[in-house]
């Protein structure tokens, strides 16, 4: 059907970056709502808008800018896209993900993956750094997969294990990389679950997710996470708290997009110090941490 793709997409798209700039990441860093700035972080940088990409979805979202930046964090190529994609803007999951699989056919590696989560666990504050530990995808539980269809052989198994998919020797180093930049008095270390969107979760369902030990919520980043897993990428993933959750019917005023994007400037510069060093440290070349 029209939005099943096939492995030529991914090539055809992976061949029009490989012509267009001479960088050859090892690492892709996605970039979560009002988080672009990591991208202003990348030296010698190539940048391409979403609709000059061909097979790119667009970004519709604000502050999702729509451009995918090539360059080099302290020596390391990366390549950052600035703007991600939402099963709520009418994406499917496969066009959501499409741009993990040609990660992997420029040659990355390894997948730092950022976004802007609300928080559910009562310790956590507003502007806290989550690491995030696991994740619960709630549309894949649902049968909503970006790895519905026929199996793409060439990228990973039918049945991929999902049990140690946010490498742990990352985020070992992330935390390390915390205590050295003396931040970890804001740092957690989590669980995240993605809900599908665009409306913010009812008090009955922030609730439900906080029973199910649910740490952070937000819409995006399980179906990346499962296609990069899937093409054997090693994944670092964290959450930006930009709210707290609405558990109680009597609660403040209800949450906005807008105080989501305020408070991705609070942490921008200690987000880019960390995703930075992080990458630098990161021994690209034998894949181990
Ligand atoms: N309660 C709640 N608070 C949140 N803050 C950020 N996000 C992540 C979703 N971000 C959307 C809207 O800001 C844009 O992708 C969420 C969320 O999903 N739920």
């Amino acid at each position: 059907s029209k939005d099943q793709i096939c492995h030529e997409d991914y090539q055809r798209t992976a061949s029009w970056l490989l012509s267009h700039t001479e960088h050859r990441p090892k690492v892709a860093i996605i970039c979560g709502s009002g988080l672009g700035m990591l991208a202003d972080a990348l030296k010698c940088q190539d940048s391409f808008p979403y609709s000059d990409i061909p097979g790119f979805p667009q970004s519709t979202v604000q502050g999702h800018a729509g451009r995918l930046v090539f360059g080099e964090l302290k020596g390391k190529t990366c390549v950052c896209m600035q703007g991600r994609f939402h099963m709520y803007e009418g994406h499917s999951l496969s066009k959501t993900t499409f741009p993990v699989r040609v990660f992997k056919l420029l040659g990355v590696e390894t997948l730092v993956v950022t976004n802007a989560a609300g928080s559910l666990a009562d310790s956590y504050q507003v502007g806290d750094i989550m690491i995030i530990k696991d994740h619960i995808n709630v549309l894949g539980l649902a049968g909503l997969n970006p790895l519905n269809g026929p199996n793409d052989d060439k990228f990973g198994p039918r049945f991929p294990p999902m049990s140690c998919v946010y490498d742990k020797d990352l985020r070992k180093m992330a935390f390390d990389l915390c205590k050295s930049m003396g931040v970890t008095q804001f740092v957690q270390e989590g669980v995240y679950c993605m809900v599908g969107g665009p409306n913010f979760e009812t008090v009955a369902e922030a609730r439900l997710l906080h029973r199910l030990g649910v740490d952070a919520v937000g819409m995006s980043t399980a179906p990346e996470v499962v296609v990069a897993s899937h093409c054997g990428m090693r994944v670092f993933g964290l959450s930006l708290i930009t709210n707290k959750v609405v558990k109680s019917y009597d609660d403040g005023e209800p949450v906005n997009h807008e105080a989501v994007l305020e408070v991705s400037k609070l942490r921008s510069q200690t987000l880019q110090s960390l995703v930075t060093e992080l990458v630098s440290q990161m021994d690209i070349n034998n894949n181990t941490a």
